[in-house]
């Protein structure tokens, strides 16, 4: 269900890093970027490579200040990373790879509730992994699954978590069609029936028009978000979209 109380804003970011070792001048990477996202909406962003998504993402999930701006969560800023927001990555390392798989959701699962009570956790983990398709590998190691398995399973982690977000950095690129389809298939089920806010970083256009809601393009040049649209999944919205990629 859709409430607005818990939309996501970052308002008037600015990033610039030092200069890289060999170059003079510093790198501005973010300027005066602002957007909204809705509780329970699903979001793209689409950007040429290098454009400055992962670092918009990173900042809007607290794991890096901006040099300027601010991110709320609802009423309440974001400083720091924390079990409101999560994030999935393009390589799929995050999972601990001495714990099974059950036990890397039942840490997560630890780390943040509050109070912890063991047997509410263990239907919590079970309920996540029969919902991405993992029942059966509870005591399968990291290395012993599928480059879409670990996918699954760090989905899984991220919803055993409950969170209100989820920040995602083109989390299917190393897959392969068939496993990314089925991936994506799961994501869409699972954003529909809980309700998450998405926000998906990707570069494929295709990805972003089977997904999303709304599509925002990064303009490079600006540093920030251009345009933006509402996904019509039509024909007319592809070649716009490849247009401003070109
Ligand atoms: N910690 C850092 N220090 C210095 N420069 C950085 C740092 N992180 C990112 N950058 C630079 O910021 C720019 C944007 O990087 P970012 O990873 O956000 O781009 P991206 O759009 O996600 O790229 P890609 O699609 O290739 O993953 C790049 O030029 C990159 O070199």
């Amino acid at each position: 269900m859709r409430n607005d109380r818990l939309t996501l804003r970052g308002e008037h970011l600015d990033k610039s890093f030092p200069p890289l070792a060999g170059q003079t001048e510093g790198h501005v990477v973010l300027s005066d970027l602002s957007l909204e996202v809705r509780q329970g909406e699903f979001l793209s962003i689409l950007g040429k490579s290098g454009c400055g998504k992962s670092t918009l993402l990173r900042i809007l999930g607290g794991f890096d200040p901006p040099d300027r701006g601010k991110i709320t969560l609802g009423e309440q800023p974001v400083l720091h990373p924390d079990s409101r927001m999560i994030m999935i990555f393009q390589e799929p390392g995050q999972l601990f790879p001495w714990m099974t798989l059950w036990g890397n959701i039942v840490y997560a699962i630890k780390k943040t509730a509050r109070p912890f009570h063991k047997e509410q956790a263990a239907e919590r983990a079970e309920a996540c992994l029969s919902e991405v398709g993992l029942t059966g590998y509870e005591e399968s190691y990291p290395h012993e699954l599928s480059g879409g398995m670990k996918q699954r399973a760090a989905l899984a982690r991220a919803l055993a978590l409950e969170p209100l977000a989820l920040l995602m950095d083109e989390p299917f690129s190393s897959l392969d069609y068939l496993t990314r389809r089925s991936a994506q298939d799961t994501l869409l089920r699972l954003w529909r029936e809980r309700g998450v806010t998405v926000i998906f970083v990707t570069h494929d256009i295709d990805e972003a028009l089977t997904l999303s809601q709304r599509i925002a393009v990064f303009d490079s040049a600006a540093h920030r978000l251009g345009e933006c649209f509402q996904n019509d999944g039509s024909p007319a919205l592809k070649g716009r979209l490849e247009a401003l990629l070109r």
